[in-house]
């Protein structure tokens, strides 16, 4: 498994790490073709990296934000992670990005997921920059173990897609960018905080069983080497 590993004395100092890098790629990728493409984690721990990068000097009116995953509840709904990304990160200079929320009001997730797919192809590929989170039970995006599509969210032969996961420990019914149109995203980091984050991350590196943990595919199988990004 190949990876950089970027460790930080505090989560301040993370989050400028972080954000400064995220700059670094929008800006290569609107000198060189116009314009840039992220696809940002929901969950707790971007909070304080979402406010740090909101304030960075960006040409934002050429960026587009998406989201790797979200729970299929309204954007209003307290567990929207389009609602953590609206509150910390589309403010200041970064509200003139434009957003490609996941979900959507349709008659099933299916259908909800079908109309994500169809705008996030419209972008190109590959993500200009992939910042992904993970739980304390391996899964990233919304790759989670025991979903009832992982086996087909973490095939790379499947075409880039939004598609919908249901787990016992998701909550929620999700969506989620498929493996395929998050592993090869021309900056991919990894953001964990914590001791326990750590452990789990170590656990992940020692073993292979991507059921197990689904994390292990980013970490072992992504075209693009992943940035893990960690503070205590
Ligand atoms: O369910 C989710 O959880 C992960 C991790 O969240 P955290 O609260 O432990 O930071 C997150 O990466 C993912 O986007 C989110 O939907």
């Amino acid at each position: 498994m190949g990876y950089h590993m970027h460790a930080f004395e505090s989560r301040p100092a993370l989050a400028e790490g972080l954000a400064n890098r995220v700059v670094k790629a929008l800006d290569a990728a609107i000198e060189l073709k116009g314009s840039a493409t992220i696809a940002v984690s929901g969950g707790s721990t971007p909070k304080a990296f979402f406010e740090v990068l909101s304030g960075k000097p960006v040409e934002w009116d050429k960026v587009t934000i998406t989201l790797v995953d979200e729970r299929f509840v309204p954007a209003d709904n307290a567990r929207s992670n389009h609602l953590l990304l609206s509150t910390h990160l589309l403010k200041g200079p970064a509200a003139a990005a434009r957003v490609l929320p996941l979900y959507h009001e349709a008659a099933s997730i299916e259908d909800a997921a079908a109309i994500a797919s169809d705008e996030a192809n419209a972008l190109g590929a590959p993500f200009d920059a992939v910042i992904l989170g993970m739980g304390n039970d391996g899964h990233t995006a919304s790759f989670f173990p025991g979903g009832d599509h992982l086996a087909e969210a973490l095939d790379l032969a499947l075409p880039r897609r939004v598609m919908t996961m249901e787990a016992e420990g998701a909550g929620e019914p999700r969506l989620t960018f498929s493996f395929s149109a998050l592993h090869d995203a021309r900056f991919l980091a990894l953001h964990i905080e914590g001791a326990e984050k750590k452990a789990v991350l170590d656990k992940a590196l020692a073993g292979r069983d991507e059921n197990e943990m689904p994390i292990r595919a980013i970490l072992g199988r992504s075209a693009t080497k992943p940035d893990i990004y960690w503070a205590p």
